[in-house]
Protein backbone atom coordinates (compact mmCIF):
# COMPACT_ATOMS: atom_id res chain seq x y z
CA UNK A 1 0.00 0.00 0.00
CA UNK A 2 1.29 3.56 -1.02
CA UNK A 3 1.68 5.70 1.79
CA UNK A 4 0.57 9.49 1.96
CA UNK A 5 4.19 10.95 2.93
CA UNK A 6 2.74 14.29 4.55
CA UNK A 7 4.80 16.12 6.67
CA UNK A 8 2.52 15.32 9.65
CA UNK A 9 2.46 11.44 8.82
CA UNK A 10 6.72 12.17 8.83
CA UNK A 11 6.45 13.99 12.42
CA UNK A 12 4.44 11.36 13.45
CA UNK A 13 6.75 8.08 12.56
CA UNK A 14 9.72 10.19 13.99
CA UNK A 15 7.90 10.72 17.72
CA UNK A 16 6.76 7.15 17.78
CA UNK A 17 10.30 6.32 17.01
CA UNK A 18 12.10 8.75 19.17
CA UNK A 19 9.23 7.42 22.16
CA UNK A 20 9.65 3.65 21.44
CA UNK A 21 13.61 4.70 21.68
CA UNK A 22 12.65 6.57 24.54
CA UNK A 23 11.39 3.90 26.42
CA UNK A 24 13.79 1.14 25.66
CA UNK A 25 16.02 4.12 27.54
CA UNK A 26 14.12 3.67 30.77
CA UNK A 27 13.60 -0.18 30.59
CA UNK A 28 17.68 -0.75 30.12
CA UNK A 29 17.65 1.48 33.41
CA UNK A 30 15.04 -0.36 35.36
CA UNK A 31 17.09 -3.44 34.59
CA UNK A 32 20.12 -1.98 35.64
CA UNK A 33 18.49 -1.74 39.04
CA UNK A 34 17.64 -5.62 38.91
CA UNK A 35 19.74 -6.71 41.65
CA UNK A 36 18.65 -4.26 44.37
CA UNK A 37 15.91 -5.24 46.87
CA UNK A 38 13.47 -2.64 47.17
CA UNK A 39 13.28 -1.26 50.71
CA UNK A 40 10.08 -1.63 52.26
CA UNK A 41 10.43 2.13 53.69
CA UNK A 42 10.52 2.89 50.31
CA UNK A 43 8.53 5.64 48.51
CA UNK A 44 6.17 4.92 45.33
CA UNK A 45 6.91 8.02 42.18
CA UNK A 46 4.63 8.28 39.94
CA UNK A 47 5.06 10.12 36.69
CA UNK A 48 1.40 10.77 35.69
CA UNK A 49 2.24 11.89 31.55
CA UNK A 50 5.71 10.02 31.16
CA UNK A 51 7.03 11.49 27.84
CA UNK A 52 10.01 13.05 26.74
CA UNK A 53 10.74 15.02 30.44
CA UNK A 54 9.11 11.86 32.38
CA UNK A 55 11.09 9.08 30.67
CA UNK A 56 14.48 11.55 31.19
CA UNK A 57 13.50 12.18 34.73
CA UNK A 58 12.82 8.65 35.72
CA UNK A 59 15.68 7.20 33.44
CA UNK A 60 18.00 9.85 35.75
CA UNK A 61 16.52 8.41 38.96
CA UNK A 62 17.10 4.88 38.04
CA UNK A 63 20.17 5.54 36.87
CA UNK A 64 21.55 7.10 40.12
CA UNK A 65 19.92 4.28 41.79
CA UNK A 66 21.55 1.43 39.91
CA UNK A 67 25.08 3.10 40.26
CA UNK A 68 27.46 3.77 42.86
CA UNK A 69 28.02 6.79 41.18
CA UNK A 70 27.31 9.89 43.70
CA UNK A 71 25.66 12.83 42.71
CA UNK A 72 28.03 15.31 41.74
CA UNK A 73 29.73 17.44 44.71
CA UNK A 74 28.04 20.88 43.62
CA UNK A 75 24.76 19.46 44.23
CA UNK A 76 25.63 17.03 46.74
CA UNK A 77 22.05 16.30 49.28
CA UNK A 78 23.11 18.55 52.85
CA UNK A 79 20.25 16.43 54.58
CA UNK A 80 19.03 13.12 52.57
CA UNK A 81 15.06 12.45 53.28
CA UNK A 82 14.05 10.29 55.53
CA UNK A 83 12.15 7.74 53.01
CA UNK A 84 13.36 7.59 49.39
CA UNK A 85 11.53 6.50 46.42
CA UNK A 86 11.97 2.84 45.31
CA UNK A 87 8.89 1.89 43.01
CA UNK A 88 8.20 4.05 39.90
CA UNK A 89 4.87 3.87 37.48
CA UNK A 90 5.11 5.41 34.09
CA UNK A 91 2.03 6.43 32.95
CA UNK A 92 0.92 7.20 29.48
CA UNK A 93 -1.66 7.19 26.94
CA UNK A 94 -0.98 5.15 24.24
CA UNK A 95 1.72 2.29 24.56
CA UNK A 96 1.27 -1.10 26.54
CA UNK A 97 1.00 -2.08 30.29
CA UNK A 98 4.41 -3.52 30.92
CA UNK A 99 5.30 -4.09 34.41
CA UNK A 100 8.65 -4.84 35.70
CA UNK A 101 10.60 -5.24 39.42
CA UNK A 102 10.35 -1.63 39.92
CA UNK A 103 8.89 0.06 37.38
CA UNK A 104 5.37 -0.26 35.65
CA UNK A 105 4.13 1.05 32.34
CA UNK A 106 0.87 2.15 32.61
CA UNK A 107 -1.41 2.99 29.65
CA UNK A 108 -4.54 5.19 29.76
CA UNK A 109 -4.91 4.30 33.58
CA UNK A 110 -4.22 6.41 36.05
CA UNK A 111 -5.77 6.04 39.06
CA UNK A 112 -4.21 3.21 40.22
CA UNK A 113 -0.90 4.11 39.90
CA UNK A 114 -1.78 7.17 41.60
CA UNK A 115 -3.34 5.46 44.68
CA UNK A 116 -0.50 4.12 44.93
CA UNK A 117 1.97 6.43 44.67
CA UNK A 118 3.47 8.54 47.88
CA UNK A 119 4.62 11.16 45.39
CA UNK A 120 3.30 12.30 41.83
CA UNK A 121 5.00 14.37 39.10
CA UNK A 122 2.34 15.84 36.83
CA UNK A 123 4.69 14.96 33.44
CA UNK A 124 1.61 15.65 30.44
CA UNK A 125 0.99 18.94 28.65
CA UNK A 126 -0.19 21.85 30.53
CA UNK A 127 -3.36 22.32 29.13
CA UNK A 128 -4.47 18.36 30.21
CA UNK A 129 -3.71 18.78 33.75
CA UNK A 130 -6.77 19.56 34.80
CA UNK A 131 -8.71 17.02 32.96
CA UNK A 132 -6.12 14.64 34.33
CA UNK A 133 -6.42 15.69 37.81
CA UNK A 134 -10.60 15.63 37.31
CA UNK A 135 -11.24 12.72 35.78
CA UNK A 136 -12.77 9.96 37.91
CA UNK A 137 -11.44 8.55 41.08
CA UNK A 138 -8.34 11.02 40.82
CA UNK A 139 -9.32 13.42 43.23
CA UNK A 140 -9.26 10.62 46.00
CA UNK A 141 -6.07 9.21 44.56
CA UNK A 142 -4.36 12.76 44.67
CA UNK A 143 -5.15 13.11 48.12
CA UNK A 144 -2.65 14.42 50.81
CA UNK A 145 -0.06 13.53 48.46
CA UNK A 146 3.40 15.68 47.05
CA UNK A 147 2.47 16.81 43.73
CA UNK A 148 5.16 18.21 41.71
CA UNK A 149 4.11 19.55 38.54
CA UNK A 150 7.05 19.98 35.92
CA UNK A 151 4.31 21.90 33.38
CA UNK A 152 5.54 24.85 32.00
CA UNK A 153 3.26 28.06 32.80
CA UNK A 154 0.95 26.40 35.37
CA UNK A 155 1.01 27.96 38.24
CA UNK A 156 0.33 26.17 41.81
CA UNK A 157 -2.67 28.22 42.71
CA UNK A 158 -4.40 26.85 39.18
CA UNK A 159 -3.16 23.38 40.27
CA UNK A 160 -4.78 23.57 43.71
CA UNK A 161 -8.03 24.86 41.89
CA UNK A 162 -8.10 21.79 39.80
CA UNK A 163 -8.01 19.97 43.43
CA UNK A 164 -11.20 20.24 45.69
CA UNK A 165 -10.45 21.88 48.71
CA UNK A 166 -10.56 18.60 50.75
CA UNK A 167 -7.62 17.06 48.83
CA UNK A 168 -4.86 18.62 51.18
CA UNK A 169 -2.00 17.96 48.79
CA UNK A 170 1.65 19.78 48.51
CA UNK A 171 1.75 21.59 45.66
CA UNK A 172 5.39 21.80 44.05
CA UNK A 173 6.15 23.48 40.86
CA UNK A 174 9.83 22.49 39.15
CA UNK A 175 11.12 23.10 35.87
CA UNK A 176 14.04 20.75 34.72
CA UNK A 177 15.00 20.10 31.01
CA UNK A 178 15.86 17.13 28.43
CA UNK A 179 19.73 17.18 29.59
CA UNK A 180 17.95 15.35 33.03
CA UNK A 181 18.63 12.62 29.94
CA UNK A 182 22.02 12.48 30.80
CA UNK A 183 21.54 13.95 34.52
CA UNK A 184 23.03 17.07 33.54
CA UNK A 185 19.55 19.07 34.39
CA UNK A 186 19.62 22.51 35.32
CA UNK A 187 16.16 22.27 37.21
CA UNK A 188 14.27 24.91 38.95
CA UNK A 189 12.49 24.42 42.08
CA UNK A 190 9.80 27.16 42.78
CA UNK A 191 9.55 28.72 46.42
CA UNK A 192 6.96 30.30 48.35
CA UNK A 193 7.73 32.86 51.31
CA UNK A 194 4.13 32.16 52.71
CA UNK A 195 4.20 28.47 52.75
CA UNK A 196 7.79 27.33 52.70
CA UNK A 197 8.24 23.27 52.39
CA UNK A 198 8.56 21.16 55.66
CA UNK A 199 12.46 20.59 55.89
CA UNK A 200 11.55 16.36 54.40
CA UNK A 201 9.91 17.59 51.33
CA UNK A 202 12.14 19.98 50.63
CA UNK A 203 14.84 17.39 51.29
CA UNK A 204 13.16 14.81 48.71
CA UNK A 205 12.87 17.56 45.81
CA UNK A 206 17.07 17.95 46.15
CA UNK A 207 16.72 14.68 46.27
CA UNK A 208 14.89 13.65 43.07
CA UNK A 209 16.59 16.54 41.06
CA UNK A 210 20.18 16.12 41.89
CA UNK A 211 19.74 12.87 40.72
CA UNK A 212 19.15 14.10 37.40
CA UNK A 213 21.37 17.57 37.62
CA UNK A 214 21.97 20.80 38.93
CA UNK A 215 19.12 22.25 41.04
CA UNK A 216 18.38 26.37 41.72
CA UNK A 217 16.02 27.58 43.83
CA UNK A 218 13.08 30.87 42.45
CA UNK A 219 10.50 32.47 43.56
CA UNK A 220 7.15 31.52 42.05
CA UNK A 221 6.86 34.68 40.40
CA UNK A 222 9.95 33.63 37.83
CA UNK A 223 8.83 30.28 36.66
CA UNK A 224 7.75 31.55 33.44
CA UNK A 225 11.15 33.19 32.89
CA UNK A 226 13.20 30.19 34.35
CA UNK A 227 10.90 28.18 32.02
CA UNK A 228 11.91 29.74 28.93
CA UNK A 229 15.59 30.18 30.03
CA UNK A 230 16.80 26.71 31.46
CA UNK A 231 13.72 25.07 30.07
CA UNK A 232 13.61 25.84 26.27
CA UNK A 233 17.15 26.86 26.46
CA UNK A 234 18.26 23.54 25.11
CA UNK A 235 16.84 23.99 22.02
CA UNK A 236 18.29 27.07 22.03
CA UNK A 237 21.98 25.98 22.17
CA UNK A 238 21.08 23.14 19.51
CA UNK A 239 20.18 25.96 16.96
CA UNK A 240 23.44 27.66 17.79
CA UNK A 241 25.40 24.44 17.99
CA UNK A 242 23.58 23.04 14.31
CA UNK A 243 24.51 26.80 13.18
CA UNK A 244 28.35 27.06 13.67
CA UNK A 245 28.51 23.33 12.52
CA UNK A 246 26.73 25.01 9.82
CA UNK A 247 28.96 27.25 8.50
CA UNK A 248 32.13 24.80 9.26
CA UNK A 249 30.04 22.69 6.80
CA UNK A 250 29.94 25.22 4.20
CA UNK A 251 33.46 25.59 4.51
CA UNK A 252 34.05 21.73 3.76
CA UNK A 253 34.13 20.20 7.08
CA UNK A 254 32.23 16.87 7.18
CA UNK A 255 28.99 17.05 8.77
CA UNK A 256 29.41 14.46 11.53
CA UNK A 257 32.30 15.90 12.42
CA UNK A 258 31.15 19.61 12.38
CA UNK A 259 28.53 18.62 14.53
CA UNK A 260 30.62 16.56 17.49
CA UNK A 261 33.68 19.24 17.08
CA UNK A 262 30.83 22.31 17.41
CA UNK A 263 28.74 20.50 20.55
CA UNK A 264 32.38 19.55 22.34
CA UNK A 265 33.52 23.66 21.42
CA UNK A 266 30.35 24.48 23.10
CA UNK A 267 30.57 21.77 26.28
CA UNK A 268 34.12 23.57 26.84
CA UNK A 269 32.90 27.26 27.09
CA UNK A 270 29.91 26.42 29.45
CA UNK A 271 32.46 24.60 31.38
CA UNK A 272 34.95 27.36 31.46
CA UNK A 273 32.20 29.44 32.18
CA UNK A 274 30.94 27.50 35.29
CA UNK A 275 34.04 26.57 37.13
CA UNK A 276 36.79 29.13 34.41
CA UNK A 277 37.17 31.68 36.90
CA UNK A 278 40.05 32.04 40.11
CA UNK A 279 39.76 28.87 42.19
CA UNK A 280 37.61 27.33 40.19
CA UNK A 281 34.66 29.68 40.47
CA UNK A 282 32.55 30.78 37.60
CA UNK A 283 33.82 33.35 35.22
CA UNK A 284 31.96 36.17 33.30
CA UNK A 285 31.41 35.21 29.75
CA UNK A 286 32.67 38.85 28.45
CA UNK A 287 35.94 38.10 30.01
CA UNK A 288 36.36 34.47 27.94
CA UNK A 289 34.87 35.72 25.46
CA UNK A 290 38.02 38.91 25.70
CA UNK A 291 40.75 36.70 26.15
CA UNK A 292 39.28 34.41 22.64
CA UNK A 293 39.17 37.26 20.44
CA UNK A 294 43.21 38.20 19.94
CA UNK A 295 43.82 41.95 18.62
CA UNK A 296 43.45 41.57 14.75
CA UNK A 297 42.28 38.20 14.81
CA UNK A 298 39.48 36.12 13.38
CA UNK A 299 37.57 35.95 16.15
CA UNK A 300 37.09 39.46 16.50
CA UNK A 301 35.80 39.64 12.99
CA UNK A 302 33.08 36.69 13.89
CA UNK A 303 31.85 38.40 16.74
CA UNK A 304 31.55 41.70 15.06
CA UNK A 305 29.79 40.20 12.31
CA UNK A 306 27.43 38.46 15.09
CA UNK A 307 26.79 41.65 17.08
CA UNK A 308 25.71 43.49 13.62
CA UNK A 309 23.16 40.56 13.05
CA UNK A 310 22.17 42.11 16.45
CA UNK A 311 22.13 37.77 17.45
CA UNK A 312 22.86 39.00 21.13
CA UNK A 313 19.24 40.70 21.12
CA UNK A 314 17.82 37.85 19.31
CA UNK A 315 18.57 35.74 21.66
CA UNK A 316 17.72 37.85 24.70
CA UNK A 317 14.23 38.47 22.47
CA UNK A 318 13.32 34.80 22.18
CA UNK A 319 14.18 34.32 26.03
CA UNK A 320 11.88 37.22 26.75
CA UNK A 321 9.06 35.18 23.86
CA UNK A 322 9.19 32.35 25.22
CA UNK A 323 8.96 33.37 28.73
CA UNK A 324 5.56 35.16 27.95
CA UNK A 325 4.59 32.16 25.70
CA UNK A 326 5.48 30.09 28.77
CA UNK A 327 2.44 31.98 31.25
CA UNK A 328 0.28 31.58 28.32
CA UNK A 329 0.52 27.64 28.60
CA UNK A 330 -0.75 28.11 31.73
CA UNK A 331 -4.04 29.19 30.66
CA UNK A 332 -4.95 26.36 29.68
CA UNK A 333 -5.38 26.67 26.03
CA UNK A 334 -4.19 25.44 22.76
CA UNK A 335 -2.42 27.90 19.65
CA UNK A 336 -0.77 30.40 22.12
CA UNK A 337 2.12 31.22 20.46
CA UNK A 338 -0.54 32.68 17.08
CA UNK A 339 -2.03 34.98 19.64
CA UNK A 340 0.18 37.20 20.00
CA UNK A 341 1.06 40.53 17.75
N1 LIG B 1 10.14 18.92 26.66
C1 LIG B 1 10.84 19.71 27.46
O1 LIG B 1 12.00 20.02 27.18
C2 LIG B 1 10.23 20.23 28.72
C3 LIG B 1 8.89 20.04 29.01
N2 LIG B 1 8.38 20.51 30.19
C4 LIG B 1 6.97 20.25 30.51
O2 LIG B 1 6.88 18.86 30.72
C5 LIG B 1 5.60 18.40 30.32
C6 LIG B 1 5.77 17.23 29.38
O3 LIG B 1 6.44 17.64 28.22
P1 LIG B 1 7.05 16.55 27.24
O4 LIG B 1 7.64 15.45 28.02
O5 LIG B 1 7.87 17.28 26.27
O6 LIG B 1 5.70 16.04 26.53
P2 LIG B 1 5.39 14.62 25.88
O7 LIG B 1 4.29 14.84 24.91
O8 LIG B 1 6.63 13.95 25.41
O9 LIG B 1 4.82 13.78 27.09
C7 LIG B 1 3.51 13.89 27.55
C8 LIG B 1 3.09 12.53 28.02
O10 LIG B 1 1.77 12.63 28.52
C9 LIG B 1 1.10 11.42 28.17
N3 LIG B 1 -0.33 11.61 28.28
C10 LIG B 1 -1.18 12.22 27.41
N4 LIG B 1 -2.45 12.18 27.88
C11 LIG B 1 -2.38 11.55 29.08
C12 LIG B 1 -3.34 11.17 30.03
N5 LIG B 1 -4.62 11.48 29.90
N6 LIG B 1 -2.92 10.50 31.14
C13 LIG B 1 -1.62 10.16 31.31
N7 LIG B 1 -0.65 10.50 30.43
C14 LIG B 1 -1.03 11.17 29.33
C15 LIG B 1 1.58 11.13 26.78
O11 LIG B 1 1.36 9.76 26.48
P3 LIG B 1 1.49 9.19 24.98
O12 LIG B 1 2.88 9.47 24.52
O13 LIG B 1 1.20 7.75 25.14
O14 LIG B 1 0.47 9.94 24.18
C16 LIG B 1 3.06 11.46 26.92
O15 LIG B 1 3.76 10.32 27.37
C17 LIG B 1 4.87 19.57 29.71
O16 LIG B 1 3.94 20.05 30.62
C18 LIG B 1 5.95 20.58 29.44
O17 LIG B 1 5.46 21.89 29.59
C19 LIG B 1 9.15 21.12 31.13
C20 LIG B 1 10.47 21.32 30.90
C21 LIG B 1 11.12 20.94 29.67
O1 LIG C 1 8.21 24.18 24.72
C1 LIG C 1 7.61 23.83 25.73
O2 LIG C 1 6.43 24.19 25.91
C2 LIG C 1 8.29 22.99 26.77
C3 LIG C 1 8.43 23.72 28.07
C4 LIG C 1 9.88 24.05 28.17
C5 LIG C 1 10.50 23.27 27.14
N1 LIG C 1 9.63 22.68 26.38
Amino acid sequence: MERDLTPDWILKQTLNLQQTALMSFLKEKENAMGGKEESSEGLTLTVLGCGTMGIAILGGILDSLSSSRSQQPDTAVQDEPRRLPSRFNACRELGQYEAFKHLTIHQNSNVKPTQEADIIILGCKPHMVRGVLRADGMQKAVKGKLVISICAGLTEEQIVEFLPSATHCTVVRALPNTAAAVRESMTVIATSPTAPLDPDTDALMTWIFTRIGRVARMPSANMDACTALCGSGPAFIALIVESMAAGAIAMGIPRDDAYLMAAQTARGMTQLILTGGEGGKAEHPAILRDKVSTPGGCTIGGLLVLEEAGVRGTLAKAVREATVVAGLLGEGKGGVNGTRR
